[in-house]
C-alpha cells in the first residue's frame, strides 16, 4: 500500500515522512488546532512519543522506526565505518519514551533485524522497512475492520474508550476501525464515545474522528458508563489494545477494566481490536505488564491551582482486564473467541 493510498484510506494522518524528517500531528493540540511539527532525529521522535504528541500503540510503534531511519541518517553521516554502534543510543532514548504499548519494542526489533544485513548507506534499506511497518499497519486496520463488523453486523449500540482512530494507528483505527466498517455496511445504530480522562482522547479525538465521518456519536463522562449499559443502550464494548499477553489478558486505557467488569455484569459483551504487533508472546500474563504512570500535574494542575504539601494525585494512565472479561480479540490474523492460553495459541503461528 503506497503512501498515497495512506491520505487515500485515512482522513487524518498522524505521521508523514519527508525529506525534511517525520512530520508529526501535534494531537495534544487536536481538535482545536491542526499543527504538524517535523522532527529530525531520534531524540526529537522520543520526545513526540513522550510528550503525545502522537499517542496509540500502534502509531508509537510507527513514529519509533521513523526514529530509527533519523539516527541512522545522523550516524552514517558522522561516521560511515562505526553507525552501527553509534545508533545503540537512539534505538535507548526510543525505548525509553513510554514503556507500556509493546509495539514500540516490536518496530524497534524489526529496524535493528533489518539494520544487521546493511552494508553502505542504511538510509534507503530502514526507510523502506519503516514505510512497510506503517504501511502493514493499515491494511491490518483494514482486515480487522471487517472481521470486527462481521461479529458487530446488526448491533444496536456499541461504546468505545480512548482513541483508536486513524490518530493512534497507521490509518483508520482498530476498535474504531471496526465501528468504521460496521457503519459503513449501515449495520450499526448509534456509537457511545466515553471522554476518557484525564487526557480526553475521547472527548477530543474520538468524537472528532466521527464526526469527520459523519458518524453520529454521543460522548459521555466516563462515570456514566455503568448507567447507560443498565439502560440497555450499549450490545458491545469495543476498545483497543497497548499490549496482550500470552495469555490473552489486556493493557489498556486506564477505565478499559471498570467497563469490562461494568459489561460483564450487565450482560455487555467486550471486543479487543488490534494487530497482532501488539501480542507480546514473551509476557505470560498481564500481572507481568509495566503500567505507565504519567505526572500527578495531568491530574492536579487543570483544577487543584494551589499546592499543598499533603496532597498528591495518582495517575496510571493504563489498566489490565484479565482475559476471562472478554469475549473476542480480533487481529488481522483472525479472531480470537474467549480468549486464554489455549485460544490464544492458535494465534501465535500467524503473527507478523
Ligand atoms: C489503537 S490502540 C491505541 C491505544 O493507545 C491509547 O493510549 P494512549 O492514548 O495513552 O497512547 C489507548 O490505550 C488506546 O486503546
Amino acid at each position: 500500500m503506497s503512501e498515497h493510498s495512506i491520505s487515500a484510506v485515512s482522513a487524518v494522518q498522524a505521521l508523514k515522512w519527508s525529506d525534511r524528517g517525520l512530520e508529526v500531528l501535534d494531537q495534544r493540540l487536536l481538535p482545536g488546532d491542526m499543527v504538524y511539527q517535523t522532527f529530525d532525529t531520534a531524540q526529537g521522535v522520543a520526545e513526540a512519543i513522550a510528550s503525545m504528541r502522537v499517542r496509540g500503540a500502534p502509531a508509537i510503534g510507527i513514529a519509533a522506526a521513523y526514529g530509527v531511519v533519523l539516527g541512522a541518517r545522523a550516524a552514517y553521516a558522522r561516521d560511515p565505518a562505526h553507525w552501527k554502534r553509534a545508533i545503540e543510543d537512539d534505538f535507548a532514548v526510543l525505548a525509553r519514551s513510554r514503556p507500556t504499548a509493546v509495539n514500540l519494542f516490536w518496530a524497534l526489533d524489526r529496524m535493528r533485524e533489518a539494520m544487521a544485513a546493511i552494508e553502505g548507506d542504511p538510509v534507503p534499506a530502514l526507510l523502506a522497512i519503516a514505510r512497510r511497518i506503517h504501511e502493514d499497519d493499515l491494511a491490518a486496520n483494514l482486515a480487522m475492520g471487517e472481521l470486527g463488523a462481521d461479529i458487530l453486523a446488526g448491533c444496536k449500540g456499541v461504546l468505545t474508550h480512548c482513541n483508536t482512530g486513524a490518530l493512534a494507528t497507521g490509518g483508520y483505527g482498530t476498535a474504531l476501525g471496526v465501528i468504521r466498517s460496521t457503519w459503513r455496511r449501515g449495520a450499526l445504530e448509534r456509537v457511545y464515545a466515553t471522554e476518557t480522562r484525564p487526557w480526553s482522547q475521547g472527548a477530543r479525538l474520538t468524537v472528532w474522528e466521527l464526526g469527520q465521518d459523519r458518524i453520529p456519536a454521543t460522548l459521555l463522562a466516563d462515570s456514566a458508563a455503568a448507567w447507560l449499559m443498565k439502560s440497555g443502550a450499549v450490545h458491545w464494548v469495543v476498545v483497543g489494545a497497548d499490549r496482550i499477553a500470552a495469555n490473552g489478558d489486556v493493557a489498556n486505557k486506564i477505565g478499559t477494566y471498570s467497563l469490562a467488569v461494568l459489561a460483564r455484569h450487565h450482560g455487555v459483551k467486550l471486543m479487543v481490536v488490534a494487530p497482532t504487533s501488539t501480542v507480546d508472546w514473551a509476557t505470560a500474563a498481564g500481572g507481568d505488564i509495566v503500567v505507565e504512570e504519567r505526572d500527578p500535574r495531568e491530574l492536579l494542575h487543570p483544577v487543584f491551582l494551589g499546592s499543598d504539601s499533603v496532597i498528591d494525585a495518582w495517575n496510571p494512565v493504563f489498566d489490565v482486564t484479565p482475559a476471562a472479561l472478554i469475549d473476542a480479540i480480533v487481529t488481522e490474523a483472525g479472531v480470537v473467541a474467549n480468549p486464554s492460553p489455549h485460544t490464544m495459541a492458535a494465534l501465535r503461528g500467524k503473527a507478523r
